[in-house]
């Protein structure tokens, strides 16, 4: 084996490569034997194919968004916004391709889907860690979604340690602390593992911001940038809601939630509240 530590190998994290071959191709770096043998339909339906390859797509793109998003939070905690923007663009850029996978999927009919879906025994999206991670990751911490894994060990550490970081909203929020907007206490330490709730005192401030965008142009940036991907995300839990109902209509989730009415209840939801909020006052 020619197999030598590259000199630009980066040794903190587990998933980097330290060995690199002399004559490595493009398969090798990109690990294609193992994933493109990767999509083992259970039934022998020839649309259980695009059922497998729409997940394993958006799993990949959620793996990117994550690793921008853990990079962009310590960027703002850092002070660092200008490189947190540029991360935070490319995380919105990500979120409109995944939606535009919903084109695809909407070509598999109610009658295609039905014969394979037995198949797919209770698995459901509701299992997706990397959608909780993100979740997590923008502060909608529900502790609950954790127990699902309890046999998993290194999925559950990756959820506990999400749970108990700070949300990029929580860095955002020390933000407007840092720049002398005056934040209640009980949000600056509030308990990380909760789901973030809306505070006035964080609506007032960013409020201020945008009354005055001159003075505050790197807070105006960010939060409109956390806007986007909020708003992205909606449409992503739109799009999914409805291409559920055109797909299985009111049926009950593999998952054993109600199904389309419970994807129309997360709806509701805001990660951000205050930034949402503002848009009536101002
Ligand atoms: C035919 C296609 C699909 C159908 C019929 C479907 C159906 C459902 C249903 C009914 C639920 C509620 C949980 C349950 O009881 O199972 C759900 C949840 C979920 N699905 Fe899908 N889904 C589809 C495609 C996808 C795709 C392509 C993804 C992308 C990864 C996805 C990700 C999720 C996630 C993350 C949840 C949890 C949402 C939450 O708890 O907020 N689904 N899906
Ligand atoms: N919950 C879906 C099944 C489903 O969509 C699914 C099953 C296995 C792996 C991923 C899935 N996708 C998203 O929920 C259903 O009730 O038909």
């Amino acid at each position: 084996m020619n197999s030598k530590k590259h000199p630009k190998a980066f040794e903190n994290e587990s998933s980097i490569h330290t060995d690199f071959k002399e004559n490595m191709t493009y398969s090798d770096y990109l690990s294609l034997d193992s994933i493109l043998s990767s999509q083992q339909r259970l039934s022998n339906h020839h649309d259980e194919m695009l059922f497998i390859v729409i997940h394993q797509v958006s799993e990949l793109w959620m793996k990117l968004i994550i690793h921008e998003l853990k990079a962009a939070t310590t960027a703002i905690s850092n002070g660092e916004l200008s490189s947190a923007f540029k991360m935070l663009a490319r995380v919105s850029k990500i979120q409109s391709q995944i939606i535009q996978g919903w084109d695809v999927l909407a070509t598999l009919t109610p009658s295609e889907y039905i014969e394979f879906r037995d198949s797919l025994g209770k698995a459901s999206g509701f299992q997706s860690y990397q959608y909780r991670l993100i979740e997590f990751a923008l502060g909608y911490k529900t502790k609950h979604s954790l127990e699902i894994y309890k046999q998993d060990e290194a999925i559950y550490e990756q959820l506990q340690e999400a749970l108990l970081a700070p949300s990029i909203y929580d860095a955002s929020i020390a933000a407007l602390h840092k720049a002398g907007f005056s934040i209640d206490q009980d949000v600056l330490e509030r308990d990380l593992t909760k789901p973030y709730e809306t505070n006035e005192s964080v609506k007032l401030a960013w409020k201020n911001v945008y009354e005055n965008v001159d003075e505050h142009w790197e807070l105006y940036e960010l939060a409109e940038k956390l806007v986007d991907i909020e708003d992205w995300f909606q449409q992503w839990r739109f799009r999914h809601m409805k291409t559920v109902e055109r797909i299985i209509g009111f049926k009950q989730g593999t998952g054993g939630s109600s199904g389309v009415s419970y994807l129309k209840r997360v709806i509701d939801h805001y990660f951000f509240p205050e930034l949402w909020a503002i848009r009536t006052l101002l």
